[in-house]
């Protein structure tokens, strides 16, 4: 009898693999290429899509020729793919516009800065899922779209298409045909997360014409069949290849969840038909569609750089010649040294969102080798992921019981082990590594019926390896601890924070950047994990030097918009939640009425000489009044007696 296999193309940020599996869901042959990361410049990774494109010629072939059969035996194929990153190329000559802006890009955080202060901000996660960060495609498509001279009137007429990178290579493989998967389209930014169509009021405030976008579909169908590399075959499935593992390692039903420890890692939970929106800094996104079922929905916990710290330490640094050798390197030393590394290379993602945030080294003393480095690097991965974790715990209201785990760094036992000690949950992996390609391979695998339902596919799955915990609980919480301490020096590195509004600024500004930070504050506030106290006493200190200014060069005509009961019951740790959120009602009443009133009128009416003059009288009062340390309760109070609040 003739085997039949099915085809499976991870197209990952690092590389892109071809993989055959048979019908016991056993690979079969394995074909991989790096590709290049141009980094041109800070904050900057683009990829060249015609060359992603080459490498995936170049390894179907191989990889049928490995397994010694030809395209009539595959049955279908699936793509995986990195997501969010963004490829324009011109429909006429299949050329792609510029290089293709990467996920991890930071280019767009300044714009997005503009775009959080416009009308209709505040509706955009409710829509789409997603916080207004640089890791999603919108922001980069308007970044291409503003900076091409005419690029926006041919993306207008339809003659320059935008796609993630499977609609690419769909499009490429097909010979035209324009289409991305519901996964896929969940992490642009773009699609309403509840019709799963593209979204017009999404459309609208990112500037992004209707003409240059694919077709959306689910993540199992036929979309077309290949006309080039290998003709003939049916590409029956794609998704997101954070998706595709959690499909991988078959969490089909809602409660179940994987963390997949790549480039960056990511920790998706399935939350079964209904999107549930996070108040953690979670992801809403869409987990899976099959065919003309409901979508499934999924939380994700994503962390921008777990496995490419390692890449850093060794391509960047030279301490070690290859990955694994960071395990052996971390294991000449016993502990950390006392040295945290937080990775914000590319900013924080989940779940803190700090786009502007930066990484630091912390607790280096003369003492710290590259070895203690090394254990720093891997623990900055098991931290990020606790992160992660007690984010999603306090969203789902379940505490997390074993973390499944797959992707190239679970070959790291000392890294494994760490991840279950600071969780202090079990550790398992599966039996096949590869669980992005896997994921695929069972979604077109399902498209075609080459494989029946979803109870077979778990049936496939068997445990390889586990890891209990085994840390003492003191040691965790002290460590986690630093941990956190480390990762609030990160913050604002690259935008000035609350003492930090430089004298001289346009007045609008001035005021835009404390409303921002209020905003942000409370954000962190949600956290039990945060450091409560000191949060309260920034937010303290910011909203009465922020209020007081107001009062006294911008509106001396109309005091007494202070929060001071507020704030003193804010103080007060027995009243914290309800204090919390009524001040949090407050500051943003105030935030909205006065960029809808005050800030406008500001902008018609007064010369930019006059704002600048006025920012900066606001800046030195708002100096002034944190330096008297306005943080203080007891000056709190005393302030607040004498505005007579
Ligand atoms: N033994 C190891 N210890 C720690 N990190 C590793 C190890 N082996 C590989 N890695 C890291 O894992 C990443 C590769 O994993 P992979 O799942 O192939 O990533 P991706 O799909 O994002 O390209 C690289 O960033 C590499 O630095
Ligand atoms: O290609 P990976 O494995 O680094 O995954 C990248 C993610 O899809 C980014 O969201």
């Amino acid at each position: 009898m003739v085997q039949r296999y099915v085809m499976s193309i991870d197209q990952g940020t690092t590389s892109t693999r071809c993989i055959l599996f048979d019908a016991r869901g056993r690979l079969v042959s394995v074909v991989q290429r790096e590709h290049q990361q141009h980094f041109p410049r800070p904050g900057w990774v683009e990829h060249d899509a015609t060359e992603i494109w080459r490498n995936l010629a170049r390894i179907v072939p191989q990889a049928l020729a490995d397994a010694g059969a030809t395209a009539d035996q595959i049955v279908g194929l699936g793509i995986a793919n990195q997501r969010e990153t963004t490829v324009l190329w011109d429909r006429h000559t299949g050329n792609p516009v510029g290089r293709a802006i990467v996920w991890q890009d930071t280019r767009t955080d300044a714009m997005l800065e503009q775009l959080a202060r416009e009308p209709g901000a505040d509706r955009v996660r409710q829509l789409c899922g997603l916080p207004l960060a640089t890791y999603f495609s919108a922001p980069r498509i308007r970044w291409m779209l503003d900076r091409t001279p005419g690029l926006r009137e041919r993306a207008e007429r339809g003659d320059v298409l935008f796609g993630t990178i499977e609609s690419w290579l769909i499009w490429k493989l097909t010979g035209g045909v324009h289409v991305t998967d519901v996964t896929n389209a969940s992490r642009t930014m773009l699609m309403n997360l509840r019709t799963l169509s593209w979204d017009d009021e999404l459309l609208g405030f990112f500037g992004v014409p209707r003409a240059m976008l694919p077709e959306i579909r689910s993540s199992t169908e036929v979309y077309g069949t290949t006309s080039e590399v290998v003709p003939g075959i049916r590409i029956a499935a794609a998704l997101g290849d954070q998706q595709a593992a959690l499909f991988g390692q078959t969490c089909f039903a809602p409660g179940e969840a994987k963390c997949t420890y790549g480039t960056g890692s990511f920790l998706l939970l399935n939350t079964g038909p209904e999107p549930v929106l996070s108040t953690h800094g979670m992801l809403t996104t869409v987990g899976f569609k099959i065919g003309d079922e409901p979508a499934v929905y999924a939380l994700e916990g994503s962390i921008a750089v777990t496995g490419s710290l390692v890449q850093w330490f060794r391509d960047g640094l030279e301490l070690i010649g290859s990955a694994p050798e960071i395990e052996t390197l971390a294991r000449t030393v016993d502990d950390n040294g006392g040295c945290y590394i937080v990775p914000a290379f590319s900013g924080l993602f989940a779940p803190h969102w700090h786009s502007e945030a930066r990484g630091v080294i912390a607790g280096l003393t003369s003492y710290i080798t590259k070895g203690h480095l090394a254990r720093a690097v891997l623990e900055a991965t098991g931290w990020q992921t606790r992160e992660v974790v007690d984010a999603m715990n306090a969203d789902s209201g379940l505490a997390l019981k074993t973390l499944k785990v797959d992707g190239g760094m679970t070959a790291d036992n000392l890294l494994m082990q760490f991840v279950a000690d600071v969780l202090d949950v079990p550790v398992v992996r599966p039996m096949v590594a590869e669980t992005v390609s896997l994921g695929a391979a069972y979604a077109a695998g399902l498209s075609v019926g080459y494989w029946p339902d979803l109870e077979g596919l778990r049936r496939n799955w068997h445990r390889a390896g586990q890891w209990l915990p085994a840390m003492d609980p003191a040691r965790r919480t002290t460590e986690y601890g630093h941990w956190r301490q480390a990762v609030e020096l990160t913050f604002g590195w690259m935008r000035p924070g609350p003492a930090a509004v430089a004298p001289g600024s346009d007045l609008v500004e001035v005021l835009l950047a404390d409303h921002r930070r209020f905003e942000q504050l409370f954000r962190d506030l949600r956290n039990t994990e945060a450091d409560r106290p000191a949060l309260v006493a920034e937010l303290a200190a910011l909203l009465v030097a922020h209020a007081t200014a107001t009062e006294r060069i911008v509106r001396p005509e109309a005091p007494g918009e202070l929060f001071a009961d507020d704030l003193l019951a804010a103080l007060d740790p027995d009243d914290f939640e309800k204090a919390l959120q009524r001040l949090e009602n407050l500051v943003d009443t105030h935030v909205r009425g006065e960029e809808r009133g005050l800030l406008n009128d500001l902008r018609a009416t007064m010369s930019t000489s006059d704002r600048t003059a006025l920012g900066r009288a606001f800046a030195a009062e708002r100096r002034r009044q944190l330096d008297l340390g306005s943080g203080d309760p007891a000056y709190i109070r005393d302030l607040a007696d004498r505005l007579r609040l």
